[in-house]
């Protein structure tokens, strides 16, 4: 079959960034250009250079800087939009011009108390008036999916006929059904005089859940590039997700007949990059990018996963860029998800010995919702395994505005018994922490993630701290929860770093049995 490829617009910088609180300083802007450049979309529209002068700065910088994607700047249909998106572009080695105005009877009447006569012209000008300066021209109809088709085609074509070579279609509101949205495509292409040498493009909002489901239907009846935000933020309750759209097209290209040109092991570093910058978390149960998107918790499907993969899984997190740790126990869990568990700790134990473990974890899951890898070394400890290596005694941290933060950390090394104190100074509490620890572990760690969340609402809420490390190549995960997130981070770097010193010891354990 041969695949068309999607357009991948993205306006996480313009549209994203109108979600309320999401404002980027312009170097934030520029940090995301590149690296949405890096995870191959086509077209960046980085801001609206008419609406102050950081973000004008922003999307010349961007113009400047962001190499081999075309750049859009954006403009109302107002000659000094105009103007200002062709000043700020100026320098982008590719580059187009994205001009709207409002069409539907609603707008036109309320926001910009105008006749279809009236704005018909504006657009007609405007669009003539861009022409004289940029080659591509963008034209969008705002609020077209509630415009009454007769003048939506009328539109459409009068501003083709002046030079627009994109005509995208914004369901302003996420008001649109997939069905009429799709349909609304097939006749602007089959209706309007010059639209088969036009590019169409999809625009969808997610007010009723859609955005996805309409942009897909809009690419089946003929669109060429569908617009999307990175984690589907934007105005309201957000735009189509990039990542949700590139993933429905990837896991399902034989079925729709298309492809992108998206670099998947982009997707979550791009994803959390935007979500930091912004201040947007991302939904726990967030498809492709939440923290649940592929962990599994039920017994049943843990033992389907251990053993293939694919039994419950419909996408490779690893090709994502997903730090993996799939399993997570609770009291839904089976034997196959401990058993597994407790031999990334390099334990293996005789059937009726897990049982036994089984047991008193089921107990520890009914009371807590979820059972930490600390709980379990506990509970392994309790039937006279190894304990882990190193055990937290106390920890103080001296944070404030004036100088570099000091840890103190006092570790228990289980084998000798012996407790040392580390101290370390970082740029931040974490950091601190992370380095004092770091001096008692034998083994060369990279410290490769941190995910704090806060468990319930208000000035009690805990903190849980997900850190995930890697030692020669393998990922150890560690959880730790408390009222102090500096002290839940330590625990859960501990714990990943106990993870790893046990899997060391046993190889070595299993190397000099070999040798003897
Ligand atoms: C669906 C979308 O996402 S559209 C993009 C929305 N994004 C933004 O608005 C973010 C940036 N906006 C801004 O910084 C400001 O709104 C500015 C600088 C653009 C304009 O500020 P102001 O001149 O103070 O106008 P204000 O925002 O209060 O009102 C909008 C004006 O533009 C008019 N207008 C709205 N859309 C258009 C359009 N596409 N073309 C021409 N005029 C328009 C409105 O009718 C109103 O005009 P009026 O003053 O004659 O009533
Ligand atoms: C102006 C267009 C492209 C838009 O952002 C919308 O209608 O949501």
């Amino acid at each position: 079959m041969n695949h068309r490829q999607v357009i991948i617009f993205d306006t996480t910088l313009r549209d994203g960034e109108q979600a309320p609180g999401a404002s980027l300083y312009p170097e934030e802007k520029v940090r995301i250009a590149k690296q949405l450049a890096r995870l191959g979309v086509d077209v960046i529209e980085p801001g609206f250079p008419a609406a102050s002068p950081g973000e004008f700065a922003a999307v010349q910088q961007i113009s400047r800087e962001v190499e081999d994607v075309e750049i859009c700047g954006f403009a109302r249909a107002v000659e000094s939009d105009i103007d200002a998106a062709v000043r700020a572009t100026r320098d982008a080695a590719k580059r187009r011009l994205h001009l709207f105005i409002s069409s539907s009877q609603i707008h036109l009447d309320f926001q910009l108390r105008k006749t279809q006569k009236q704005v018909l012209q504006i657009a007609r000008d405007m669009v003539a008036y861009a022409k004289q300066f940029v080659d591509v021209i963008e034209f969008s109809p705002m609020d077209a999916t509630r415009t009454g088709m007769e003048f939506l085609l009328e539109m459409v074509e009068a501003v083709i006929a002046e030079g627009a070579t994109i005509i995208n279609l914004p369901d302003t509101v996420g008001y649109a059904l997939p069905e009429e949205y799709g349909a609304m495509f097939a006749r602007v292409r089959k209706e309007v005089r010059g639209a088969d040498r036009i590019l169409l493009s999809a625009h969808c909002h997610n007010d009723l859940g859609l955005a996805v489901a309409n942009t897909l239907a809009a690419l089946q009846n003929g669109a060429d590039q569908a617009e999307v935000t990175v984690n589907g933020i934007g105005e309201r309750t957000g735009n189509c997700a990039l990542e949700e759209l590139v993933m429905v097209i990837a896991t399902r290209q034989e079925a729709l007949g298309l492809v992108t040109g998206i670099r998947q092991e982009e997707i979550y570093r791009t994803s959390r990059l935007v979500s930091q910058l912004t201040r947007s978390p991302i939904a726990y149960n967030k498809p492709v990018v939440g923290r649940n998107a592929f962990q599994h918790e039920s017994g049943i499907h843990q033992d389907g996963l251990l053993k293939h993969r694919a039994t419950y899984e419909i996408m490779d997190p690893e090709r994502l860029g997903v730090p993996r740790h799939m399993i997570v126990l609770g009291k839904h869990s089976g034997r196959h998800a401990l058993k597994h568990r407790i031999a990334q700790f390099g334990v293996t134990l005789a059937d009726e010995e897990l049982d036994a473990l089984f047991r008193r974890f089921k107990v520890v899951a009914d009371e807590k919702k979820h059972v930490s890898d600390d709980d379990l070394l506990a509970l392994m400890d309790a039937k006279g395994h190894e304990p882990a290596p190193l055990a937290l005694v106390e920890l103080q941290v001296l944070s404030g505005t004036q100088r570099a933060r000091l840890a103190s950390v006092t570790l228990r090394h289980q084998a000798s018994g012996r407790e040392r104190t580390y101290t370390a100074t970082g740029a931040g509490p974490i950091e601190a922490v992370i380095r004092a620890i770091k001096q008692a572990v034998p083994l060369s760690v990279e410290f490769a993630d941190l995910e704090l969340h806060s468990l319930g609402a208000g000035e009690e809420a805990s903190g849980e701290a997900a850190v995930t490390i890697t030692v020669d190549g393998q990922s150890y995960r560690g959880v730790g929860i408390h009222a102090d997130v500096v002290l839940a981070v330590a625990q859960a770097f501990l714990s990943a770093c106990n993870q790893a010193m046990a899997v060391h010891d046993e190889a070595a354990e299993k190397r000099n049995e070999r040798m003897a």
